[in-house]
């Protein structure tokens, strides 16, 4: 019998475990999960509130899903978790109203929340449409200014080639915060702007031409999704009830439930050896599993790390393309205040902040700049989570307001507090001080500066340690990972796949993709 063995139990080692067990009903296969439990970044955590507040479900990773990838709504349809769904509308302020907070050192005439120009209204009150229209109408006039033979280049360095330096400062490298958690000068834009690139070969040099352009869509596959691709009419993102792991913890639960399929959580593999008719896989421990075929959902320098100490030398350097990309650290600050929304932010999606003029810091933080990149106003979008906010006023009416701040990525992370969470606090400890520890104080504090108002204390608070959860996808991504696949194809028959965030894409749509993608691929005689 064919046995896989899938290396990782996050989304794509799920999706990957998940479609297999469906096409290859006779093939066996082994989930090996280093943690304790299955879904890697997605964390979704229902936390009681002080007083009569209720519940809140936080997220500490992803928190929504774009209704544009087939792929996770086919494992809606097929988890049976249409009932969960929350949709945020199209013409709802979060997915209206998108914020940049500039701040006043910024070297800017405007400074402070600004909305990004969304509609007319906006177009004419917001002080950066300037900036938006004069890069736009300068674009398309623009030549063709790529240089032959240029196969990729950076985010930044392809925004201001065609929308300058201003557009690419401002609007570029906030845009990479909010994806990637990390510096848009360091980013690929095939990996991360396809469509754009595509579409200025396509204009003839000039995206806003190429944008013009009819492209000839590529014939879509068939996607099992039932009717929730209608479900997704007018949607503009979604989740769950109870949060995103609500898709992960469906995926384990059902292929637990596959008579095919074993799981093993605690599980870390320790090394990856190619054998004659196939790879022996050491579980810590000491447990040798032995696999015909291999998908490797870890993330890449964790894969290089366990697979080329068994490779000869002059092999080792054809794998080398795992350690490729960097990869960012984000603490997630979840903040709970008493009050509705309206009495703690403008009605939308949240803000992203653009790179400082002067360049990141090199050294820890200044004592009151953390490096934030961004704040989420999730009372916005998924309030439907939270059942005392669950009413169509919430904005105004809500008992409490749930955001998340964004730290880290390109700044170097400030040291983290003794405690992780306002429950952690000993009791005695806040009494006496009636303090918050110096990091909220200043999260806190630089929050308020950026909503230009006062924040009450916070009901709840917590820190989440995002150690290397977004991989860096940096120029000559995709061309590495061609020949990364070409080569282990060559050299081992094409047994051994590799994907995940560091290889296909970083959005949860990629990874689940992936998934599927890779189950399609390997072939069993
Ligand atoms: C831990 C923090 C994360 C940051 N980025 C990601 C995580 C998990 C991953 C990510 N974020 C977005 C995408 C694009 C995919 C897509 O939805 O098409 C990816 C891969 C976009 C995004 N960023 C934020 C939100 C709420 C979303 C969702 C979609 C949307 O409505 O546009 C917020 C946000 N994420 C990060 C920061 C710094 C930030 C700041 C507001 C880092």
């Amino acid at each position: 019998m064919k046995h896989v063995a899938v290396l990782g139990a996050g989304l794509s080692g799920l999706s990957s475990a998940f479609h297999l067990s469906r096409l290859h009903p006779n093939v066996r296969i082994t989930v090996l999960e280093s943690q304790k439990r299955a879904g890697g970044w997605v964390r979704s955590t229902r936390v009681s509130l002080p007083e009569n507040y209720g519940s809140v479900l936080l997220e500490a990773g992803p928190r929504t899903l774009r209704p544009n990838a087939q792929s996770v709504l086919e494992l809606v349809n097929l988890l049976g978790l249409k009932e969960q769904l929350i949709t945020v509308p199209k013409t709802s302020p979060a997915a209206k109203s998108r914020y940049l907070y500039i701040p006043p050192d910024h070297g800017t005439s405007y400074s402070g929340l600004q909305q990004i120009p969304s509609s007319f209204f906006s177009f004419v009150k917001s002080p950066l449409s300037s900036t938006l229209v004069a890069a736009v109408a300068q674009e398309a006039l623009k030549l063709n200014n790529r240089a032959k033979g240029v196969e990729d280049e950076s985010v930044d360095s392809f925004l201001r080639r065609r929308f300058g330096s201003r557009f690419a400062e401002t609007f570029g490298s906030a845009i990479i915060h909010g994806i990637y958690a990390a510096d848009s000068r360091n980013i690929s834009v095939r990996a991360a702007l396809p469509s754009m690139w595509d579409a200025e070969a396509r204009g003839w040099g000039s995206l806003v031409r190429g944008m013009f352009m009819s492209v000839k869509k590529p014939q879509g596959q068939a996607y099992d999704a039932g009717n929730v691709p209608q479900l997704m009419d007018g949607v503009s993102v979604y989740s769950f009830r109870d949060g995103m792991e609500t898709l992960t913890r469906a995926l384990d639960s059902h292929i637990r439930m596959r008579p095919n399929v074993q799981i093993s959580y605690n599980a870390p593999v320790t090394s990856l050896a190619s054998t004659e008719d196939g790879f022996a896989i050491t579980v810590e421990g000491g447990r040798t599993v032995e696999a015909s075929h291999v998908v490797s959902a870890l993330p890449t320098p964790i894969l290089h790390s366990i697979l080329s100490p068994t490779l000869a030398t002059t092999e080792v350097n054809k794998v080398g393309s795992l350690t490729a990309n960097s990869t960012s650290s984000v603490h997630v600050v979840n903040i709970v205040f008493p009050g509705p929304p309206c009495s703690i932010h403008p009605a939308g999606f949240g803000y992203l902040i653009p790179r400082p003029p002067t360049g990141y810091p090199s050294t820890s933080p200044e004592p009151t700049n953390l490096g934030i990149l961004g704040t989420v106003f999730d009372s916005c979008s998924l309030a439907d989570q939270d059942t005392e906010a669950r009413n169509p006023h919430a904005y105004h009416t809500a008992k409490f307001t749930k955001l998340t701040v964004m730290i880290g990525g390109p700044y170097p992370l400030p040291q983290l507090p003794p405690y992780l969470s306002s429950t952690e606090v000993p009791q005695g400890v806040d009494r006496k001080t009636n303090s918050l520890p110096q990091y909220m104080q200043t999260v806190l504090e630089q929050l308020a500066a950026h909503l230009g108002h006062w924040l009450p204390t916070p009901l709840y608070w917590r820190i989440v340690p995002n150690e290397n959860c977004i991989p860096t996808l940096s120029p000559g991504h995709l061309e590495r990972v061609d020949e990364l696949q070409g080569y282990l194809d060559e050299r081992l028959g094409g047994r051994l796949q590799v994907v995940g965030a560091g290889i296909g894409g970083v959005s949860l749509g990629d990874c689940v993709e992936a998934g599927r993608t890779v189950a399609r691929r390997l072939h069993f005689q």
